[in-house]
C-alpha cells in the first residue's frame, strides 16, 4: 500500500472526528477484502456490516472524506480504498522500529500485516548483547546502545514498545529524544510523553477484563430470568461489578496521561 507520496486532503483542515479515524481503519479493511474479490461497488448497508458499524454513522464518517456515494449503485471500492488510505497517511512508506525483541517483539517483527499496510520494519532493538545480528523474521536485531543512530538513519516516526514494564518509561524517552513522535506501547504501564507525541496503549489483558465483565453481567442476567422478576434485584445490586475500564474498548477516546485512552491497571 506504500505507493506515491500523500497529498495532504481538504478534509484534513476541516478536521474529522477522533471517532471516524478510529473507524477508518475498520473501512479500510472491509474495503481491501472486497476490492481483493474484485468487488467493484458497495452499498452503504453491505460495508457497514462487514466493518461491523452501523450504516447511518458509516454515511456520515464519509461524509467527512467528502465521498458520498451514488445512489442506487453504492460506494466504489478502490476509489474509497485510495481515499481512506490516504485520509489515514498509508499512501507513504512508514519505517517503525520494535524495541524489546523478546516472544512479543518477535511475534510482531514476523506479522505480515504491518508491510502490506505500508509499515515498514526498519528495525528491531534489544538491550540483550546475546541477540545482537540474530535475525528475526529474517532482520537482524541491533543493540539498543545504537537506538538513537538507527532512528536518525532510518527516519523512523513510530516506535512500538514491547520491552518490560519496567524500561518502558526509558525506552520511551530514548526514543522521543531521537525524534520518534508515535509510539504503540504494549507495555503494561503508563507512559508520559511530550505534547506532540501520540502515544496508543494496547493491552489485551484489559479486553479480557472487559469482557469478563460482560460475562459476569450476562450471567447474573440468567441467574434473575431462572428465579423470576422479583428475586434479581437483590443479587444484581450485591453484585456490582467495578466498572469497565475508561476507553478499553479499544476505540478512539481522548489523551491521558501517556497521550491515549487511561485504562485502569493494577498496581
Ligand atoms: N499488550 C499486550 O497485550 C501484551 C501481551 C503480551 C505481552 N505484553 C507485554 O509486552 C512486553 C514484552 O513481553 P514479552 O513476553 O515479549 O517479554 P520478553 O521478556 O520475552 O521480552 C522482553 C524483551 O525486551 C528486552 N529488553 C529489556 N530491556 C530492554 C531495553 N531497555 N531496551 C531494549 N530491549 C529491552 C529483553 O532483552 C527481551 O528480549 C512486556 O511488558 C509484557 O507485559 C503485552
Amino acid at each position: 500500500m506504500a505507493t506515491g507520496r500523500t497529498h495532504r486532503p481538504a478534509t484534513r483542515s476541516r478536521g474529522i472526528p477522533e471517532a471516524t479515524v478510529a473507524r477508518l481503519p475498520l473501512y479500510l479493511r472491509a474495503l481491501t477484502a472486497l476490492s481483493e474479490r474484485s468487488v467493484p461497488t458497495v452499498s452503504s448497508e453491505e460495508l457497514a456490516a462487514a466493518a461491523g458499524v452501523n450504516s447511518a454513522k458509516l454515511r456520515k464518517d464519509f461524509s467527512y472524506l467528502g465521498s458520498y456515494g451514488t445512489r442506487g449503485v453504492g460506494y466504489d471500492v478502490e476509489y474509497l480504498v485510495y481515499q481512506i488510505s490516504r485520509e489515514l497517511g498509508l499512501t507513504q512508506d512508514w519505517p517503525v522500529v520494535i524495541v524489546g525483541i523478546g516472544n512479543l517483539g518477535a511475534a510482531l517483527a514476523g506479522y505480515g500485516g504491518f508491510a502490506s499496510r505500508g509499515f515498514r520494519v526498519a528495525a528491531l532493538i534489544d538491550a540483550d548483547p546475546a541477540m545482537t545480528g540474530k535475525p528475526v523474521a529474517g532482520i537482524p536485531v541491533q543493540h539498543s546502545d545504537d537506538l538513537e543512530k538507527i532512528i536518525n538513519e532510518d527516519g523512523v516516526s513510530i516506535g512500538v514498545i514491547a520491552t518490560p514494564a519496567g524500561v518502558a518509561q526509558q525506552v520511551c524517552d530514548r526514543l522521543v529524544a531521537a525524534g520518534v513522535t508515535s509510539i504503540l506501547n504494549f507495555a503494561p504501564t503508563v507512559l508520559s510523553v511530550p505534547d506532540g507525541v501520540d502515544v496508543r496503549k494496547v493491552d489485551l489483558s484489559i479486553e479480557l477484563q472487559i469482557l469478563a465483565f460482560h460475562e459476569q453481567r450476562k450471567a447474573g442476567e440468567e441467574t434473575s430470568a431462572e428465579e423470576g422478576p422479583d428475586a434479581g434485584a437483590e443479587p444484581e445490586a450485591a453484585a456490582v461489578a467495578p466498572p469497565a475500564p475508561r476507553g478499553a474498548t479499544g476505540s478512539t477516546g481522548r489523551k491521558g496521561p501517556d497521550g491515549d485512552v487511561p485504562a485502569v491497571m493494577p498496581a
